[in-house]
């Protein structure tokens, strides 16, 4: 039988495809024997080789192909699709002659005429649209033009254009971009992952779709959020695009307003929980390292809270795995504020931290900076948990709430009064910095902000929660309201703000600085775990990375024109700690990891085709 799934052409040897191609051979031989002994065939003299239309509704025919990546096959392959900038010779030996008009394109003039149609579009979906389909079309070049035009790009492959994707996945989903893993699959799963075209998987990013950024449970419509995470690996991060594998877990969703839209992609059912969901889960653990070994990464992002701890928990010691709203989210926060040490002076240890939101960004956000002061102190972390403060739906976290608090709110719960808003928080605590992480927009109000800029010289305003319509407030609102005294960053982008003639640049906290250089560096040393002192190295190389002249404009994250440079960086900083720690499979160790890292990147230009 010579059928065969058209994604493993590139991956079949030479002797594998002469086989298929006997075995072909022999079928059609086979036929054409039985047509010369008389059977039917098709009128007019042309002679149904393949016996297609012999076969009538109800006999089954086998969808057989012998598939090799040249003439219009090629043209349909994305991943070896150049369109027009096909050369001659190419066009010549692999049968592509006719089949494209006469211009040859380069891959740069290709770029300027996509940036000039996406630019065409206003609205953003559409923009975001338009880069899915070139995805689809020509892999190479939709990276070459994330990679050339980060800045303009990143909010339409990302936060927030991704958010309304989302939304709206089901009306706007064309072909299928990562793997789904429903209920009905329960005991099928390896099976599963082995109908995805690729073999050698080496980041899988993974949702269950529950908490989809600051939007909440949107169920198998948030597969967006993998599929943009996995390009933002490979053009920010360098990782290979094959070996990037999206993969939503649909257990039903609690949305009503989707179990009611006929069009909804994902199953119609309620969330399953408890047990079952959990063995689903053990089940998806265990076939991925049965599939692609130890080394796979697993990268979680979007669960809700109750789940999202509980499974770092346990997966952390068995798998090489990290949440990226826990810990990517943490390291990026940290970088910052390491970095907001030089336009503020003291050390981290001197400020006070206030957080509104107390998920998985603020209670791991807070356990970093805990973890980092008492590395830099001796310290104990016990002691400098002390001058972190949350505030949750129902106000100051305080030792009177410890037993109804969700336990990875606890350690928090320091000695207070009661308090059930943020603003008399703010003035009871008197923080320097305020950390937005709650999923809801405007919660940072002129009231609560003037009480932070009337206790600070330089207050640092974090509103992180993302997509933009979920920010805590917006760059414009911090610059006037502390009247240019903040240090402002967001999770989602926003634009320069002018304010009383000076121009303030605000920084984006968004994981995306992290998560590509840090998964990079993981594949790139074989390591078989995620350790707490490889995300510090992760901020610290971040930090590192803002010089004088971005302090100078009052910046504490690197422009993102630069980001394949920062993420190597980060890559070669995780990939040493991986190695010190004992944790790195890579071996021997490359000498200079940070000129390893820059030689493993994916890079986007086209190859040339013998
Ligand atoms: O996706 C982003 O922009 C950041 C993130 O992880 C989240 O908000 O959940
Ligand atoms: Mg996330």
């Amino acid at each position: 039988m010579c059928v065969h799934r058209p994604h493993d052409v590139p991956s079949i040897v030479a002797s594998e495809i002469h086989i298929k191609l006997l075995n072909c051979k022999e079928k059609m031989d086979s036929t054409l024997e039985s047509m010369k002994d008389g059977e039917a065939t098709v009128g007019g003299g042309v002679e149904d080789v393949y016996g297609e239309d012999r076969a009538t509704e109800d006999q089954l025919v086998t969808p057989w192909t012998v598939s090799v990546a040249s003439g219009y096959t090629l043209l349909r392959d994305p991943r070896h699709n150049k369109g027009l900038a096909f050369t001659e010779r190419e066009r010549d030996s692999h049968y592509l002659r006719g089949l494209l008009p006469p211009a040859v394109s380069t891959q740069e003039l290709q770029e300027r005429k996509l940036m000039q149609s996406i630019r065409n579009y206003e609205v953003p979906l559409h923009k975001y649209v338009a880069m899915m389909e070139l995805e689809e079309r020509n892999e190479r070049l939709f990276y070459k033009l994330l990679i050339d035009n980060v800045e303009e790009l990143l909010p339409v492959v990302y936060t927030p254009t991704v958010g309304e994707a989302c939304q709206k996945y089901g009306s706007i989903f064309k072909r299928p971009q990562g793997l789904y893993i429903s209920m009905k699959e329960k005991g099928k799963i390896l099976e599963v992952l082995k109908n995805w075209p690729e073999r050698s998987i080496q980041v899988i990013v993974v949702t269950d779709g529950e908490r989809i950024l600051g939007l909440g449970d949107l169920g198998c419509q948030g597969m967006g959020i993998p599929v943009g995470k996995l390009a933002l690996y490979t053009a920010l991060g360098g990782v290979r695009p094959s070996a990037c594998l999206p993969i939503t877990i649909d257990v039903g969703t609690n949305n009503q307003k989707l179990l009611d839209d006929e069009f909804y992609i994902g199953l119609k059912q309620k969330r399953t929980t408890g047990k079952e969901y959990y063995d689903l889960l053990e089940e998806f653990m265990s076939a991925v390292k049965q599939n692609y070994g130890e080394k796979v990464l697993v990268q979680f992002e979007d669960f809700a809270n109750h789940n999202a701890f509980e499974l770092l928990a346990k997966y952390r010691n068995t798998h090489l795995v990290f949440n990226d709203d826990i810990q990517g989210t943490a390291s990026v926060v940290l970088a910052g504020l390491v970095a907001s040490l030089k336009l503020l002076g003291g050390s981290l240890a001197d400020h006070t931290f206030l957080f509104l939101g107390a998920g998985e960004a603020g209670t791991g956000i807070a356990e970093l900076i805990a973890l980092e002061i008492s590395t830099k102190t001796n310290i104990p972390v016990e002691e400098t948990r002390k001058k972190i403060w949350l505030v949750d739906s129902k106000g100051l976290i305080v030792s009177s709430r410890k037993e109804s608090l969700q336990h990875f709110k606890q350690p928090w719960a320091h000695e207070h009064e009661p308090l059930t808003t943020l603003l008399d928080a703010v003035k009871a605590i008197k923080p320097s910095v305020l950390i937005g992480t709650s999923g809801v927009g405007q919660t940072f109000t002129k009231d609560v902000i003037e009480a932070l800029a009337a206790v600070n010289e330089r207050p640092l305003i974090m509103a992180l929660s993302n997509p933009t319509s979920q920010a805590e407030c917006t760059a414009e609102q911090a610059y006037t309201w502390t009247k240019g005294k903040a240090i402002f960053s967001s999770g989602s982008p926003f634009d320069p703000y002018e304010y009383d003639g000076k121009l303030f640049i605000p920084g984006q906290a968004n994981n995306a600085y992290i998560f590509p250089g840090l998964g990079f560096g993981l594949v790139i040393s074989g390591a078989i775990r995620v350790h707490d002192e490889m995300l510090l190295a992760a901020s610290e190389a971040l930090a590192n990375q803002v010089t004088q002249e971005h302090y100078d404009k009052g910046m504490i994250y690197p422009p993102l024109t630069n980001i394949r440079k920062i993420s190597a960086n980060i890559a070669a900083k995780v990939a040493e700690k991986a190695y010190d720690l004992g944790l790195a499979t890579r071996l021997p160790r490359p000498t200079d990891l940070l000129k390893y890292a820059e030689s493993c990147m994916y890079t986007p230009n086209y190859r040339s085709y013998r």
